[in-house]
């Protein structure tokens, strides 16, 4: 189980979220809905431990997260099985071949990942979140550049993560068919700080 109590998220120290608090159960999705620039980015990359907390707990992320940000942080010069085993040897895992199965990459095991397409790129991205073997999936808009066909296998790969007691949070704009709840992120948007500062000069 993920929990955040009382956080309160920040970019460049100014706070962009506040007051969150919400439960990511075992076997069970969260999507963040809100608009261009209301926190769901800076959300995640805490969860995810990109950045501490400004203020509140996270209990259940650290080790336990995969993160797929909006980079697919691919190694350009090893092709796709060398990426996939090599983040196998990172995260301690053994066998790509489910990964590779999942996100239809068999075609494409010896092109270098640099050579591959956009929508190519994206599923060795996502391939990988199956390689480091962590429960818990944070996902920054996971279907950028996949086609529909993809976005099918991608919600596949997700509901069998799920079934098999994972969980994932998410920002996504698209419909993926998961049975998920919904976290709007709007309502906490963090209030100005300098107006509250300034109250000490009234
Ligand atoms: N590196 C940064 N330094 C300072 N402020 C930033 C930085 N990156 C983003 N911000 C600001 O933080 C706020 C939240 O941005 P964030 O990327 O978390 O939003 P988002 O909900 O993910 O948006 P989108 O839907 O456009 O991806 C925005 O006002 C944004 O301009």
């Amino acid at each position: 189980m993920l929990t955040a109590q009382d956080l309160t998220v920040s970019r460049g120290g100014i706070p962009v979220l506040e007051s969150l608090n919400f439960t990511l159960n075992d076997g069970a999705a969260l999507v963040l809905r809100g608009p261009n620039g209301a926190g769901k980015t800076t959300l995640l990359r805490t969860v995810a431990g990109l950045q501490p907390p400004m203020q509140g707990t996270l209990e259940g992320a650290g080790e336990r997260i995969a993160y797929a940000a909006h980079a697919d942080g691919l190694k350009t010069m090893l092709t796709v099985t060398e990426n996939l085993s090599f983040w196998a040897s990172v995260f301690g895992t053994s066998g790509i071949e489910d990964a590779v199965q999942a996100f239809d990459l068999s075609a494409l095991r010896d092109r270098l990942a640099g050579s591959l397409s956009a929508g190519q790129k994206r599923r060795l991205g996502l391939a990988r979140l199956m390689v480091t073997g962590r429960p818990v999936w944070v996902l920054d808009e996971p279907t950028v550049s996949l086609d529909a066909v993809s976005v099918g296998l991608f919600a596949d790969a997700v509901r069998a993560h799920l079934s098999g007691g994972g969980s994932a949070l998410m920002a996504t704009h698209i419909d993926l068919g998961l049975e998920a709840g919904v976290l709007d992120v709007g309502p906490f948007k963090a209030r100005p700080r300098a107006a509250l500062e300034d109250e000490a000069f009234l």
